[in-house]
């Protein structure tokens, strides 16, 4: 990835998590009782992973999100400060518990319960506080685990102020028209396209959004239609630890990649190296890379 003298400015608006991790030996079955190995903590949310994989990655990014005025709320702050992260629009409610999510990781598949609590409390007006960030960003990064309502309208100020806009469509909504219009990139599982687009036929969906839609598989791999051609890009993953957060990280890497003026495909490619990367560390925010992990590459 080439990258420029210019710092990208990147806003996130999203979920910040404690994600409570239980290692088994295989996933419970409906109705089965099984024994932890081990459980552990971890900071996760995608909107918190993503600020924090921009931020290992150089960028200098600014969080927009909510908390619950308690010990987890106080810990998701520190940690983000601590990453480099602006928190300056991080509002603390007494309305709700800081989110959680739940997760019950085996021989690297995983399965996840979010609790968004304090992430469902992120209103359109907490967004348009920060309205002066948008003027002077070069990017916006969001995900689904917050209001739909509060997606449309950061996508809205975003588009308004001519700055690019990711969206992360995870956890699976479907996306309106203006949202799609409007982004610059959207990442979607190839498992969930039917529910982001209302449509059944995925190769239609990657060609009818050329240059705009990257869609991921499990085995790290993009794929996207550049306008004349399917390209596929997939990355060796022989080690993997645990595949939680991939995604994140993948839509961090590419959107860091852009703000540097790399093509599309350089894009992909970095998107997927730092998702590889995040796989091999505990944690779906622990784990994420630092530019110079790169360097020597
Ligand atoms: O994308 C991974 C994230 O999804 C869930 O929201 C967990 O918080 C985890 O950190």
């Amino acid at each position: 990835m080439k990258v420029s003298t210019e710092q990208p400015k990147i806003i996130v608006v999203g979920s910040s998590s404690i994600d409570l991790v239980l290692s088994t030996e295989h996933l419970p079955k409906p109705n089965e009782t099984v024994l932890a190995e081990k459980s552990e903590s971890f900071f996760g949310g995608k909107g918190a992973n993503q600020a924090v994989g921009a931020a290992r990655l150089g960028a200098d990014v600014s969080f927009v999100g909510c908390v619950g005025m308690d010990p987890f709320g106080q810990q998701i702050m520190r940690n983000l400060v601590d990453e480099g992260v602006d928190v300056s629009y991080v509002t603390e409610t007494e309305d709700a518990a800081t989110g959680s999510a739940f997760v019950t990781s085996s021989a690297g598949v995983n399965s996840i319960v979010v609790v968004p609590a304090s992430n469902y409390c992120l209103k359109s007006s907490h967004v348009a506080e920060a309205e002066r960030l948008f003027s002077s960003s070069d990017l916006l990064l969001i995900q689904l685990e917050i209001p739909m309502e509060t997606v449309e309208f950061s996508v809205e100020l975003a588009r308004k102020n001519n700055v690019k806009i990711g969206v992360y469509a995870s956890p699976p909504k479907k996306l309106s028209e203006s949202v799609i219009e409007a982004s610059t990139f959207i990442v979607a599982k190839s498992s969930e396209l039917s529910i982001v687009f209302g449509e059944d036929q995925r190769e239609d969906i990657l060609r009818k959004y050329a240059n705009k839609l990257f869609v991921r598989d499990d085995s790290n791999s993009t794929t996207y239609y550049n306008g004349s051609e399917m390209k596929y890009y997939r990355n060796d993953h022989d080690s993997v630890l645990h595949k939680m957060g991939m995604g994140d990280a993948f839509t961090s890497g590419f959107a860091v990649a852009l703000c540097h003026g790399n093509p599309v495909d350089d894009c992909v490619q970095f998107g997927n190296d730092v998702s590889l990367k995040v796989t091999k560390n505990c944690g779906s925010q622990s784990g994420l890379p630092y530019l110079k992990d790169f360097s020597g590459e």
